[in-house]
């Protein structure tokens, strides 16, 4: 197949849509849209006077559409080709992100009446609202000793579609009421697109408890809330279609609102971690990815289901036919290093300004000349709770080492370190339960933008890291699945569209040493805080939240 095929790409600051021709991969345009709204968290857009509860991360729809609206235009122009040239469009999103719509696919909080009630507006990947529900299902799950746990790590994360559902159903039944279909994002996205409702087993599968044998857990459902039994029947309605498959065509108002053709293709949603994996061709099994960005995501392929405790979950098909899909993960890396470098000294901003570098790369040079273990410090990097292996969002970030000689510089190394310290947790942990990593590659926007980050990850994980040569791959792998709605193979696709490798980072003999040592002592803080005495972090948490 010739031509070229549109991914988009939803993150969680900003939507990009990308052109890629198929049988290369080659990019011809990037467009990046900004969402004007961000990530809410203190007040509503509609009355400054509502305030946002803690833990809350709410977004505004209307921002999603605007990426279509702008990005898609702006891109095909940049990109210099004819809308007859564009053979589909693949859609990749951040995930669980969950919005409520009625039978027109408006949002509830473009309603009216509801438009002052938080619970209302899309709950973003990262909305830790749902705690108690959370606790609820996995209570119950593990009392029962429910079959499904297994896919998903004998956890339940406030981060998941079901929780997100059961927490409107408990604090806002009207807008529960008002709702004909509580969707993933993406697959809003690909809703509106197509005019038809088509739910994606991906998110599904790794965030609502669906598997493709035995549905959603109906019975378990019910038993814990006849509402949310109910909503089987009712506002989980739609069709199902696989990662790979055709969700459905444009509409005539889309087509023309776009400039592309009526009838195009439209490929069924992926979530964006999952997306990024087919961006860089790990398609077999064995490979890690790491997506790294706001958070991490770890995927890996294999042939065989492993049950694998603490992980985010294990889907079939979930991102490539035939392989179980694998993910774990980490709530907050580029976060954890944006939140401490706006906590930089005046002096710092500065002089970093005199250099006409950013705070990060002005710390970054700091940092790289300091010897692992030289400052003292070991951070813990749950500042955003802990997703993978202890799935507890009430756990937070601590550092211990401190003197009165700690400098800038040595913490955000510190936190750095953490995360790697993290990631290694999350790799030992598929190795112990039998999935073994052979091969490591890391995506997202962060490896490009910090040398010193991937070298302390490679000589913490004792590991070379193939870092790969786009910053897109989610988007990329979105286009794989445009190409695949069009007709090609998503094979097939993978095989012609993935991007090369830009660098490989290389463990550092002296430097492993040093790590293996700070692991140790990582891993018993790691334990102590996270399985010995989580009340400490607990208890704090939840002052916090009575405030
Ligand atoms: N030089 C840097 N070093 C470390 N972190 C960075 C640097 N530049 C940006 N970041 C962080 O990277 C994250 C953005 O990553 P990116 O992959 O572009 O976004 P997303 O995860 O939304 O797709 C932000 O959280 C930001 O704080
Ligand atoms: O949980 C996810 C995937 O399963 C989220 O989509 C992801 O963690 C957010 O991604 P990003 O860091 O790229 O914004």
């Amino acid at each position: 197949m010739s031509g070229y095929s549109i991914g988009i790409d939803f993150g969680t600051e900003s939507g990009r849509v990308l052109v890629v021709e198929v049988n290369t991969g080659i990019i011809k345009a990037v467009s990046t849209v900004p969402y004007k709204h961000g990530v809410m968290v203190d007040v509503l857009p509609t009355d400054q006077r509502v305030q946002i509860p803690p833990d809350f991360a709410l977004q505004h729809p209307q921002d999603y559409l605007d990426v279509l609206y702008h990005g898609i235009p702006a891109a095909m122009k940049e990109a210099n080709i004819q809308p007859q040239e564009v053979k589909g469009i693949g859609i990749d999103f951040t995930s669980s992100t969950f919005i409520c719509v009625n039978e027109n696919l408006d949002p509830v909080c473009s309603l009216k009446e509801y438009e002052n009630n938080p619970h209302a507006w899309v709950k973003l990947w990262k909305h830790h609202g749902p705690k108690e529900e959370a606790q609820e299902l996995l209570d119950k799950a593990l009392s029962e000793k429910s079959e499904w746990l297994r896919r998903y790590g004998f956890t339940v994360s406030t981060e998941w579609f079901i929780p997100k559902c059961l927490e409107t159903i408990n604090h806002a039944p009207d807008v529960y009421e008002a709702a004909d279909y509580m969707l993933e994002a993406g697959d809003w996205i690909v809703a509106k697109l197509t005019g038809e409702v088509v739910r994606s087993n991906c998110p599904l599968g790794f965030k609502a408890f669906w598997s493709e044998e035995e549905g959603f857990p109906q019975k378990f459902f019910e038993e814990l809330n006849p509402t949310l039994g109910q909503m089987v029947q009712t506002k989980l309605q739609g069709k199902i279609g696989k990662v790979g498959q055709r969700a459905g065509v444009l509409t005539e108002e889309m087509a023309n609102s776009l400039g592309l053709p009526q009838g195009l293709p439209v490929g069924v949603s992926i979530i964006d971690a999952h997306s990024a994996l087919l961006g860089v061709g790990a398609s077999r099994s064995n490979q890690l990815t790491m997506v790294m960005g706001t958070s991490t995501c770890h995927m890996t392929l294999n042939e065989e289901f492993i049950q694998v405790p603490g992980i985010s979950g294990v889907v079939k098909d979930g991102i490539l036919p035939s392989f179980y899909a694998y993910e774990a993960g980490q709530s907050a890396v580029g976060d954890l290093f944006g939140w401490y470098v706006k906590q930089a000294p005046a002096s710092y901003v500065e002089e970093a300004k005199k250099q006409n570098l950013s705070l990060f790369k002005y710390l970054e040079f700091l940092a790289i000349q300091k010897e692992p273990g030289e400052s003292g410090l070991i951070a813990l990097d749950w500042h955003n709770g802990n997703r993978s292996v202890l799935s507890d969002s009430n756990l937070t970030g601590t550092l211990i080492g401190l003197t009165l000689q700690t400098k800038p510089e040595d913490i955000y190394r510190a936190y750095l370190e953490a995360t790697a310290f993290g990631s290694k947790i999350i790799i030992d942990n598929f190795e112990s339960w039998g999935i073994t990593i052979d091969r490591v590659y890391a995506c997202g926007g962060l490896p490009q933008k910090n040398e010193l980050l991937m070298q302390i990850y490679a000589d913490v994980l004792n590991r070379e890291i193939h870092v790969s040569a786009t910053d897109h791959a989610s988007g990329i792998g979105a286009a794989m699945l445009g190409a695949a709605a069009g007709g090609m193979e998503l094979e097939e696709a993978v095989q012609s569209m993935k991007q090369p490798f830009l660098k490989t980072y290389y463990p550092e003999p002296k430097h492993v040493v040093k790590y293996e040592t700070l692991f140790e002592l990582y891993k018993e803080i790691h334990d102590e805080f996270g399985y010995k005495r989580p009340h400490i972090m607990k208890r704090l948490k939840q002052m916090t939240i009575q405030k």
